[in-house]
């Protein structure tokens, strides 16, 4: 993540009445507080609002994605966003379903943040009246002791209220069980809302709708402490239609770091999202107008073929996250490999990662080249590397090789790197050491 977001082509759409009716269109709302109430305070004058993220990673994910651009959305209409990363909390580990969490060191939280910190600044402007403040729960846990948590937090909470939240309850039926220190997760985060909405009179947490036990502990905490009824949104999990999950690429995650996923693989992942998928992800992924994802939904029926809905999902998100120049790059890369586009003209990173994502080799720098097609897959033998180069069907770096006992030495150069082409469009990576 190195270039900078456009934030200024970004904008709420004009043809909703306000930012709520908005999120609702864009099936940004799975559960909520009072709708009627949110309704009125979303239209209404500026609110503060937090949305939390636990250093659990080096990087955000494409799940955290969905809330920062939630948290986007809101500023666009004016309100105004804390962003969270939870120093403290990312010490201790939100329940998951399944197992225990492994805690990271001390050290490794502290790097984790400032890496967070900087991705969440990104998505939301630093500018005006209503520009982004980052919060760490540290400051405010850090110097807390155990006596005082227990007598002054700890005393608001009941045990059975606790057990029922669904990321306790599910693990409590499991064989992993729960920790205390995992146990104790939701109250840190309803501590968190109740020093927020003390320091800053916030009165909206928005998270994912796995987080909604964590979201109502606050909640509850300040109807009890201070008297006060205060929202939260639950965002949806964004699920594949066939079943999949999303977010994921060969069982890896989809992060938002560009050194942890490049952004050639990036843009590849949203090219290819499912006819039955791209419209809801264009609706949560992008600032396109309703209008302009209409016309993107008829088009996705009358000529699925063209993929139009996914090139441009593509390129909005990729733009969003890795920036203008990347995504220029990673299309002149696709093209260049695939289509009509000039190869000489890439630079060497997006050509690398572009290269990794397909079957690749690295070899000697005397390789035979029949032997490479072997070791790439594009054919199963040498015997038939040989044929099919002297039919004139192999290139390297579309130089046709005439030559069936050729080898890489004089084409690549040692620590280089080559298209290796059999036929118009099975390629592969040749990476000389
Ligand atoms: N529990 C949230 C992160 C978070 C942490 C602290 C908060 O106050 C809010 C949110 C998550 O795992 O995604």
């Amino acid at each position: 993540m190195s270039a900078p977001v456009i934030l200024a082509s970004q904008h709420n759409d004009d043809a909703f009445a306000d930012v709520w009716e908005e999120l609702h269109w864009r099936g940004l709302v799975h559960v909520s507080t009072d709708e009627a109430a949110l309704k009125a305070l979303l239209a209404g004058d500026p609110i503060t609002y937090y949305c939390g993220f636990d250093p659990t990673a080096p990087s955000l994910h494409l799940g955290n994605l969905v809330q920062l651009l939630t948290m986007r959305r809101l500023q666009l209409a004016g309100h105004k966003p804390l962003g969270l990363v939870g120093g403290s909390t990312g010490l201790i580990g939100d329940p998951r379903p399944t197992a225990e969490r492994t805690l990271n060191t001390k050290e490794t939280v502290v790097e984790w943040v400032g890496r967070l910190q900087g991705q969440v600044g990104r998505f939301l402007s630093a500018e005006g009246e209503n520009a982004v403040r980052l919060v760490n729960n540290l400051d405010w846990t850090g110097g807390l002791s155990a006596i005082d948590f227990l007598r002054e937090i700890g005393k608001h909470y009941r045990v059975g209220t606790m057990l029922k939240k669904d990321a306790v309850a599910s693990r409590l039926n499991s064989d992993a069980g729960i920790s205390y220190t995992e146990f104790s997760y939701q109250i840190l985060q309803g501590f968190d809302y109740l020093e927020l909405f003390r320091q800053y009179d916030c009165v909206l947490q928005t998270g994912g709708s796995d987080q909604w036990g964590n979201l109502t502990s606050g909640t509850d905490l300040i109807h009890r402490v201070e008297g006060r009824s205060v929202h939260a949104i639950g965002t949806p999990l964004i699920t594949n239609s066939d079943g999949t999950k999303f977010g994921k690429s060969e069982g890896n995650a989809i992060w938002l770091d560009a050194e942890m996923c490049s952004p050639y693989r990036f843009y590849q992942f949203w090219l290819n999202t499912d006819d039955a998928d791209v419209i809801s992800r264009l609706k949560v992924f992008t600032f396109l107008s309703r209008a302009r994802i209409e016309e993107l939904e008829a088009l996705v029926e009358s000529e699925p073929f063209r993929r139009e809905a996914q090139r441009t999902l593509a390129n909005e998100v990729t733009t969003l996250v890795h920036g203008a120049d990347a995504t220029a790059a990673v299309i002149a890369a696709s093209e260049a490999l695939f289509g009509q586009g000039d190869l000489s003209a890439l630079d060497e990173t997006t050509l690398e990662s572009a290269l990794r994502e397909l079957p690749n080799t690295t070899t000697s720098p005397d390789a035979p080249i029949a032997q490479l097609l072997v070791d790439t897959g594009l054919v199963k033998s040498v015997s038939e590397g040989r044929r099919a180069i002297a039919q004139g069907g192999v290139s390297l770096d579309n130089v046709k090789i005439e030559d069936e006992t050729a080898t890489i030495e004089g084409r690549v150069s040692p620590g280089g790197m080559a298209v290796l082409r059999r036929g118009k469009k099975t390629l592969a990576g040749v990476f000389v050491v």
